[in-house]
C-alpha cells in the first residue's frame, strides 16, 4: 500500500517536538542564539529522543533547544507555517497542533502574541495547501497555575479562528486531574473542547479521571486504560477519542514494543482510535510512518484505514464544513 498518498488526518501534535532541525539553526543565526553546535546532523541528533530514553520525563528534556528558538513572533510563525507544510507535503489533511503557550514567554511576548503567531503561521499554509487545521492549547502541568487562565481568555478570542480545544501536558503523575477541575472547567465554559494527555505513563485511573472530572471528550494515549476497567468501560460508554502515538510510546516506555501496543486490540474491540505523531522531530516520525507501522504490524486491511479515518473526522475539533470536506477523500 502506498501510505504517503493515503489521505491523513493527526491530530495530536505538539509544534515544539516538529520543528525542523534547519530551522533552528537559522533562528538562532538571526536571533545570536549560541547552539551546541552548527552541524546539521548533530543538531538532529540533539533532537530526537534516543533508544536509551528509560521515560517521559527524559524524552521531554528533548524540547529546551526548540523552545530556545520559539520565542519571537517571526519565529514561532515560521515554526507554525513549516510544520502545516510538512504536514501537508505528505498528505495530511486535517492538521491539529497543540503547544505550550507559557513556554513561549521566555523574551516576554504575550499570551495573545503567541497564540496569534502560530495561527497566522497555520493560515499562511492553509492558503497554500490542500490541508486544514487547528490549535490546541496546552497548559503544562509541573507549572505554576497562576496564569491558566489568562491562557484561556487569551485563546478564547481565537475560537472557531484557528484554535479549538484546551490540554493538559507535561510529566503524568497519578491524581493530578483533581487539581485541574476548575480550569477545564472555565475552558469549557468559554466553548473549547477538552482533550487530556492521560494513561500515558501507567496509570488508567487518570484517564477515568479526565472524563468524569475534566469532561474530557478525547485523551491523549490513553493506552493504559488496559490495566483499569473502569477506565475502559468509560472510554467505551462516552466514546471517548484514544489519539494513539506509538512510536512516543515505545520511546517513553509506555510499551516496550509495537506489537505490545493495545492499538489493534482497541480497535477491535470498537473503541476510537486514532493514529498520530505526538512529535515529529523528537519522535522521528511523520504520519506515513506512524500509519505504515500500525498497519504492517498488526495487519490492518485499506477497509480497516478508512474506518480509522472515519473515527479521526469523527473525532476531530473541526466545523461541519471541514468534516465534509475531509469526507470526500475517505473511501
Ligand atoms: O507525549 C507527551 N506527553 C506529555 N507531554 C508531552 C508529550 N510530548 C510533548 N509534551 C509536552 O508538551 C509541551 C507542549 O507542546 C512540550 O514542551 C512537552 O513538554
Ligand atoms: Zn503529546
Amino acid at each position: 500500500m502506498n501510505y504517503f498518498n493515503l489521505p491523513k488526518i493527526d491530530l495530536h501534535c505538539h509544534l515544539d517536538g516538529s520543528v525542523r532541525p534547519q530551522t533552528i539553526i537559522d533562528l538562532a543565526q538571526e536571533q545570536s542564539i549560541p547552539l551546541p553546535s552548527q552541524d546539521i546532523n548533530e543538531i538532529n541528533s540533539l533532537m530526537i529522543a534516543p533508544e536509551t530514553c528509560q521515560n517521559l520525563e527524559e524524552y521531554l528534556m528533548r524540547f529546551d533547544l526548540p523552545l530556545s528558538v520559539m520565542q519571537t513572533e517571526a519565529g514561532i510563525e515560521r515554526i507554525s507555517f513549516e510544520l502545516f507544510e510538512d504536514a501537508a507535503k505528505e498528505n495530511v489533511k486535517y492538521f491539529e497542533v497543540r503547544f505550550g503557550p507559557q513556554l513561549h514567554q521566555q523574551q516576554g511576548l504575550s499570551f495573545k502574541q503567541i497564540i496569534s503567531s502560530v495561527v497566522k503561521g497555520m493560515q499562511r499554509a492553509e492558503a497554500m495547501y490542500d490541508i486544514r487545521g487547528n490549535y490546541i492549547l496546552s497548559i503544562l502541568r509541573t507549572f505554576p497555575k497562576d496564569n491558566i487562565n489568562a491562557v484561556i481568555d487569551a485563546g478564547a478570542e481565537f475560537l472557531g479562528k484557528g484554535v479549538a480545544a484546551f490540554d493538559l501536558a507535561g510529566a503524568e503523575l497519578p491524581g493530578f486531574c483533581h487539581e485541574f477541575i476548575p480550569y477545564a472547567k472555565y475552558a469549557k465554559e468559554k466553548g473549547y473542547h477538552i482533550t487530556i494527555h492521560a494513561g500515558e505513563q501507567g496509570v488508567g485511573q487518570n484517564v477515568y479521571d479526565a472524563v468524569s472530572l475534566l469532561n474530557a471528550e478525547r485523551v491523549g494515549h490513553g493506552i493504559h486504560i488496559t490495566g483499569h476497567q473502569g477506565a475502559y468501560d468509560l472510554v467505551k460508554q462516552h466514546n471517548i477519542g484514544l489519539e494513539t502515538c506509538p512510536s512516543s510510546n515505545i520511546q517513553t516506555k509506555a510499551v516496550d514494543k509495537l506489537s505490545e501496543h493495545p492499538v489493534k486490540a482497541f480497535y477491535q474491540d470498537n473503541l476510537p482510535i486514532t493514529i498520530n505523531t505526538d512529535n515529529r522531530t523528537v519522535s522521528n516520525t511523520t504520519m506515513t510512518d506512524e500509519v505504515r507501522k500500525v498497519m504492517e504490524e498488526f495487519n490492518l486491511s485499506r477497509e480497516d484505514y478508512f474506518n480509522i479515518y472515519k473515527i479521526s473526522i469523527e473525532q476531530a475539533f473541526a466545523s461541519d464544513e471541514v468534516k465534509q470536506h475531509l469526507m470526500q477523500f475517505a473511501e
